[in-house]
């Protein structure tokens, strides 16, 4: 199983959302960035560095929601969500090919990552969204 960290990132009553590259698996499919833990780091320390990797901005961690174990075809993932604050940072896609930033109640109209949907539905019960 593959432990992946992946950021709900809130600035001003939105939130962050990137969709995957044509080159990326799951191509085109829209999701929270993040990315694989190492074997040196915390979970907490993989999404703080992952965020900058990915978008070139800072973050900080708000609060971590319930882990998501998906099984893909060719692979199986535990998903493990952070809430998280904007800090700093002009956004640069380093990886991703597009970002939009929405209100919670429009997040669901986006073709998700399939993992990623139970993770919605708990983050949109916590925004009464
Ligand atoms: N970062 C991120 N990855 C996700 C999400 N949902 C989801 O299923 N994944 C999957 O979790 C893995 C994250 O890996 P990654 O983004 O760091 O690396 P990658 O594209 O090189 O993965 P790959 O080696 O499978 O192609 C991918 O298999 C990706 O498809 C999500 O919301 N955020």
């Amino acid at each position: 199983m593959i432990n992946v960290t992946c950021a709900i990132i809130e600035k001003d009553d939105h939130v962050l959302v990137t969709q995957r590259s044509e080159l990326m698996s799951l191509p085109l499919k829209w999701e929270f960035p993040g990315g694989k833990i190492n074997e040196t780091e915390t979970e907490e320390d993989c999404i703080l560095r992952e965020i900058y990797e990915e978008l070139n901005i800072n973050v900080k961690v708000v609060s971590k929601l319930t882990p998501n174990i998906y099984q893909y075809p060719n692979k199986k993932i535990k998903l493990i969500p952070f809430v998280c604050h904007f800090l700093e940072g002009q956004i640069i896609l380093l990886e991703h090919k597009e970002y939009k930033w929405l209100k919670p109640h429009q997040l669901k109209q986006l073709d998700w990552a399939e993992a990623d949907l139970p993770i919605l539905e708990e983050y949109l019960i916590l925004k009464n969204a």
